[in-house]
């Protein structure tokens, strides 16, 4: 059993889970809204801006069928508020072990991040069978995951960092790539201009990915 098995329904839900920065709390319930219409529901709040833990509360309070998730988690004090505001998982970009002895603490699954065969084993040692792998593109993209699948098929991954509609499909073709997440499905500028219809329609392609053949 994986130590961070409750992320998995949570992940499997979409193919893509949306990376938001949140710099005013009143967008927060509208951009979820328009997520969860498009088909994401499983939603990461990056814990960024002043905003963040007002938007999880207000996310996981008012917007029927979304996940909301604390991303950006760097603390066992950030973990802790994380889930009294809602959130039903948390993102750490590493795995520290202040992060992961905090996780054994908690009840809100964390999906911690790793870049190297080293980083994989040691939370394959903790128990981890689900792991971000950051920064995707910046540290070897589709060829260096799938090389470091190889050895490690036990584990699987939720590619971020670089990751976009174009090249999503050929990550999702990875037999160990459960999903993957990125922030093209909230730009900045429409996220500031409440074009919401415009993110609906970003997360419905997204929702509509498929693995690339
Ligand atoms: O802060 C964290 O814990 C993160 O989750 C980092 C994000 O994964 C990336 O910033 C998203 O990368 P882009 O899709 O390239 O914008």
């Amino acid at each position: 059993m994986s130590r961070n098995e409750a992320v998995e329904p949570i992940l499997t839900a979409a193919p893509v889970v949306p990376v938001l920065i949140i710099e005013d709390v009143k967008s927060a319930v509208p951009l979820a809204r328009a997520l969860v219409a498009g088909g994401l529901p499983a939603i990461e709040i990056t814990l960024r801006t002043p905003a963040a833990m007002d938007a999880i509360r207000a996310v996981a309070a008012e917007v029927e069928g979304a996940f909301p998730g604390a991303g950006t988690v760097l603390s066992r004090a950030q973990l802790s508020e994380a889930e009294k505001a809602g959130a039903k998982f948390a993102v750490s970009p590493g795995a520290t072990d202040h992060i992961l002895d905090a996780a054994n603490e908690f009840n809100v699954p964390l999906l911690p991040g790793i870049a190297t065969a080293s980083e994989a084993m040691r939370l394959l040692e903790h128990g981890y069978r689900i792991c971000k792998f950051f920064p995707a593109e910046q540290a070897g993209g589709v060829n260096y995951l799938k090389a470091l699948s190889s050895p490690l098929p036990a584990i699987r991954f939720c590619p971020t960092g670089g990751v976009s509609l174009q090249n999503a499909p050929t990550y999702l073709a990875l037999p160990n790539v459960i999903c993957v997440g990125g922030s093209w499905v909230a730009p900045k500028e429409a996220v500031a201009a409440g074009d919401w219809g415009r993110i609906e329609e970003l997360a419905r392609a997204a929702s509509q990915l498929r693995a690339a053949k």
